[in-house]
């Protein structure tokens, strides 16, 4: 009763097929309940991202895949069949952990046989797919040494070998680029992602790194408390996140609690704190309270003064693009981070805009204005408030 372990080989699936699938999941340890997963389907090929703070449950949620956590309630089935009661090695798995130590004694090459031999894998066949795999990660040359005579990202390369080296239909990742530095974690996360498009395997990584998640996935799962707070393509859960957490965790985030105020020119301006702005929104009643979310790279600022404002009319600087002004402010803070510029916009007492700008903004004390286009607000809650 397993899955057919896909060859490595195989051609590329559709990619739209389910694979995994969750149903009503719960899991926990000692009674206490920290994973509840409604639904999550995986498709075929798919490189999915768990992502998430610390204690979220990731690592729960890949345990009860693996079958090293008994889920205590709801199903987990792979190609359709049930795995309650499938034992680990049985799953057509592969695993690859951060801690997922290889055996020093042996060589590179006896590292990679090892599930193999565990599987009964008979020799000439156990050859030929250790080769394969390390072929795969680019060790070939390496079979023969101990893992101490490797560099941290080659033993690393090593563990996704005998992860492949059994063939299987889904790669489980835990956090397998936490011990690297950052330049290697980069380099890794690419040949990660090319393996898997290569192999057309469907791969299932747990990280609580974002930019790790959104450079390497095809969707990510954002988890929050146990629960599944958004399952999305990167680009859809950065510039379409459904909560305030998967606003805030993923990238940053400018959140405005506000109230209706009034409208002008068709948007209506929001009272946040001692604030007012235009908030870019249309229609919303006065008292009704709306959480919106403006990304700092969407913030333009610009020097108040001249034209008034900083709108155009009489030859000065302009908003670019579709920006309008939203409100006027001081700069209470500015850093060069390389990259970009961050301002920090002081509106009103406890009301600040954060932005991010290629261009030098004005200094420190400075008066600004400051505007985003209406497309770059993001709702996050709107309640009809009474008043
Ligand atoms: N073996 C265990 N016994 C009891 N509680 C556990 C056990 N393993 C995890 N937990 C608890 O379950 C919750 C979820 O843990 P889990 O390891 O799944 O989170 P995580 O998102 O992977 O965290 P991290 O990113 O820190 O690894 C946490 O509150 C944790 O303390």
């Amino acid at each position: 009763m397993t899955s057919s372990p896909q060859h490595p080989h195989a051609p590329h699936p559709p990619l739209d097929a389910p694979h995994i699938e969750i149903d009503g999941l719960a899991s926990g340890y000692e009674g206490q309940r920290v994973l509840d997963v409604d639904r999550l389907s995986i498709r075929r090929g798919e490189f999915l991202s768990v992502l998430g703070p610390s204690g979220c449950g990731k690592t729960t949620l890949l345990n009860s895949l693996a079958g090293f956590v008994r889920p205590t309630e709801g199903r987990i089935t792979i190609d359709g069949v049930d795995l309650t009661d499938v034992p680990t090695h049985r799953r057509g798995l592969g695993l690859v952990f951060q801690n997922y130590a290889l055996f020093p004694h042996m060589t590179v090459a006896d590292n990679v046989a090892y599930g193999l031999k565990v599987r009964r894998v008979e020799r000439a066949e156990r050859t030929e797919r250790v080769t394969e795999a390390l072929r795969l990660v680019g060790l070939e040359q390496y079979a023969a040494r101990r893992p101490k005579q490797l560099s941290g990202g080659q033993q690393q390369r090593v563990a996704v070998a005998r992860a492949l080296a059994t063939r299987p239909a889904v790669l489980l990742l835990d956090e397998p680029l936490s011990n690297l530095d950052a330049k290697l974690r980069r380099e890794m996360r690419v040949e990660l992602r090319e393996l898997q498009q290569r192999l057309g395997i469907t791969m299932v990584f747990v990280t609580h790194d974002q930019e790790e998640a959104m450079s390497l996935s095809d969707r990510i799962a954002v988890m929050n408390g146990g629960r599944l707070e958004q399952l999305g393509t990167p680009t859809e859960i950065y510039r379409t996140p459904a909560t305030r957490f998967v606003a805030e965790f993923i990238g940053a985030a400018n959140i405005l609690d506000g109230t209706g105020a009034g409208a002008a020119d068709g948007t209506t301006t929001l009272a946040v704190g001692a604030a007012r702005l235009d908030s870019g929104l249309a229609g919303v009643r006065d008292g009704e309270a709306v959480t919106v979310a403006v990304r700092p790279e969407r913030v333009a600022v610009l020097p108040a003064g001249g034209d008034g404002d900083g709108e155009s009319g009489n030859g000065e600087a302009a908003f670019p693009g579709e920006s309008v002004r939203r409100g006027s402010g001081i700069v209470g803070y500015r850093a060069f981070t390389g990259e970009a510029w961050q301002t920090q916009i002081v509106v009103a007492e406890g009301v600040a805009i954060n932005a991010r700008t290629a261009e030098e903004p004005p200094e420190v004390g400075a008066s600004v204005v400051f505007g985003w286009a209406a497309s770059d607000v993001i709702v996050l809650e709107r309640a009809e408030k009474v008043i």
